[in-house]
């Protein structure tokens, strides 16, 4: 493409070497390893490393334009452009060189702390039975028109959003939900995408690492709604969709409510959509919903009264895009499972063993109280948490587990860079450890009855032993690596996959029917 076109609409601070905006870009990339002969390469200040570093790498690649934010000795014959941010920059320059694909998609953004993966299978599911051609980016993968990509990042990078964006378009793609995270809405990830609806879904302690404060997660969060939102709608009646049971969603709702036309949906309070009655079983929910005065019944194979919220937010925006209600209960209806979301891995005359991403106390809490009333014999919970992540979550989630389970395995999830029994000990502070003792694993593997914790840090092994110790009538919950095949011990990524071990562990210990 053309510089001179790729560079409308970019506030240039100046320019150095040919400056010669005829010239033809043929790539564009933020990594110095991808760029090829006639690439433009943007120099991004990142938080671990710093682009600018890298432009000789870029350059000795091939790049023969920068965009940088500071000036950096390169050779003559390379054309430097200054601009503020990079990242900004980034994806602009992404949406003008995809030739802005979003603009010819109905686009809706999944914006919360949890339920954003299981409401965009949902909304999926409607699309596809109301005919349209669905495309899905988030944390499982990245999908569309039979096609399947492993997901970097729950939000890809603008450049990649772009780019994944302008091959659905061209593969006839007609409506796109994307997951879009916090990290991604503060690192300009989708600026220059048109949103046509936004849904949010909840906001509870994660990612403190990264934001610090509730208040800046908030924020965060919100400035997709004030700022990346408005003005985006094709669909004129709302541009937002809010859970009001959650006290940031009613918070959101006056803050950003103005320019985007509020549908609000909730379980406990007054909504625009709520349900009139429902009935939560082990084979899922029954509902009938109320829409002002009109009332339709809705099934879902989903477990739990989250599940339902998340029901309730599809729902919602289906509704919002005007979808018809016999499509939206089909699709619901249809979507019997998101993988490693209260996932059931046992069979028949088994203990029930369910595998499920909670990585948060709030998600740990909800799990555990949608399992709680079908409990006949004990609840057993595996988890650990995540290296390098919030640690303030980590004693939150000792505190959730071992209130809620008789018996927790503490365990390790992906360690990454820390110390497996260092994070261990963060959760164990949040146990009391007065009414909830420690026990030995050799205690466990001698039938321990009482309420207790133990702590197993091979995540193997910890399985093994719930599972091992659980009676028929036992529920063994596996939290926090629900669909990931990886785990992440120091600097390695091995095969690792709880569904996998688990039913191995079952198949070896219990018969199934
Ligand atoms: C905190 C965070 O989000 N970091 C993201 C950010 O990294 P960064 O700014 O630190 O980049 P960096 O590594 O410092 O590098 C700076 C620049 O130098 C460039 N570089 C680097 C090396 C080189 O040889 N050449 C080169 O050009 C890099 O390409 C980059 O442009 O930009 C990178 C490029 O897009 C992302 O890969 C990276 O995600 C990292 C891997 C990450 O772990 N992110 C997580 C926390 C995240 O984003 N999670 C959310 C979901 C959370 C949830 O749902 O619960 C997500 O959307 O996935
Ligand atoms: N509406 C909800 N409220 C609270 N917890 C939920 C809700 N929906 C799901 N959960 C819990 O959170 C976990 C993650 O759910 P899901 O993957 O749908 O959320 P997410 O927002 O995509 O999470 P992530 O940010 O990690 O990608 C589930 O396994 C479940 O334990
Ligand atoms: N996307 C989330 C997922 C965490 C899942 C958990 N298994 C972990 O690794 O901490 C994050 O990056 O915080
Ligand atoms: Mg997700």
């Amino acid at each position: 493409m053309n510089l001179s076109v790729l560079l409308e609409g970019i506030d240039v601070l100046g320019i150095s070497g040919p400056a010669d905006k005829g010239m033809d870009v043929t790539s564009l990339c933020y990594n110095s390893r991808h760029c090829s002969q006639n690439s433009l390469f943007v120099a991004v200040t990142g938080l671990k490393a710093d682009g600018h570093d890298y432009i000789d790498d870029a350059v000795r690649r091939g790049a023969k334009v920068v965009v940088c934010e500071r000036d950096v000795p390169t050779s003559p014959e390379i054309t430097q452009i200054r601009v503020k941010n990079g990242r900004r920059a980034l994806g602009l320059l992404a949406r003008t060189f995809c030739g802005d694909p979003s603009s010819s998609l109905v686009a809706v953004g999944v914006v919360g702390t949890n339920g954003k993966t299981t409401i965009t299978y949902i909304l999926e599911s409607i699309f596809s039975v109301a005919g349209f051609c669905c495309g899905v980016l988030g944390t499982v993968n990245y999908r569309y028109s039979g096609l399947k990509m492993e997901a970097p990042n729950t939000t890809p990078e603008s450049l990649d959003l772009q780019r994944i964006l302008r091959d659905m378009a061209d593969n006839g793609v007609t409506h796109v939900v994307a997951e879009v995270s916090s990290h991604a809405i503060d690192l300009r990830r989708v600026d220059d995408c048109h949103f046509d609806l936004g849904i949010f879904t909840n906001l509870t302690q994660d990612h403190l690492d990264y934001h610090k404060t509730m208040e800046n997660y908030y924020q965060a969060k919100k400035r997709f709604f004030s700022e990346v939102l408005p003005g985006g709608g094709k669909f004129r009646r709302h541009s937002m969709v809010v859970n009001v049971d959650d006290p940031w969603g009613k918070r959101l709702v006056r803050e950003a409510g103005a320019a985007n036309r509020p549908l609000t949906f909730g379980i406990e309070e007054d909504a625009h959509i709520r349900p009139s009655s429902f009935d939560l079983s082990l084979n899922g929910i029954k509902a009938e919903i109320a829409v002002g005065p009109a009332r339709f019944e809705l099934v879902s194979p989903l477990i739990g009264k989250f599940n339902l919220s998340n029901v309730l937010a599809a729902v919602s925006a289906a509704i919002a895009l005007r979808i018809p209600v016999e499509a939206i209960c089909r699709g619901v209806a249809q979507m019997n499972a998101v993988p490693g979301r209260l996932e059931k891995v046992s069979g028949l005359n088994q203990p029930q063993v369910f595998v499920d991403y909670a990585h948060t106390d709030d998600a740990l809490r909800r799990v555990l109280e949608s399992l709680s009333p079908f409990k006949k014999g004990r609840i057993i919970t595996v988890f650990g948490c995540g290296g390098d992540r919030d640690r303030g979550k980590r004693p939150l989630m000792g505190k959730v587990a071992t209130n809620y389970s008789d018996l927790t395995i503490l365990t390790s999830d992906n360690p990454r860079s820390e110390d497996p029994l260092s994070i261990i000990g963060d959760i164990e502070v949040g146990i009391n450890r007065q009414s909830i003792p420690k026990g030995s694993p050799e205690e466990l593997s001698l039938g321990m009855t009482g309420r207790g914790y133990v702590v197993i840090p091979d995540r193997r092994e910890a399985i093994e032993a719930a599972i091992r110790s659980a009676r028929s009538s036992d529920i063994v919950l596996i939290a926090g690596k629900g669909h990931e095949d990886y785990q992440i011990i120091g600097a390695n990524r091995l095969h690792f996959d709880d569904r996998e071990i688990a039913k191995e562990i079952l198949e070896s210990s219990f018969q199934a029917d």
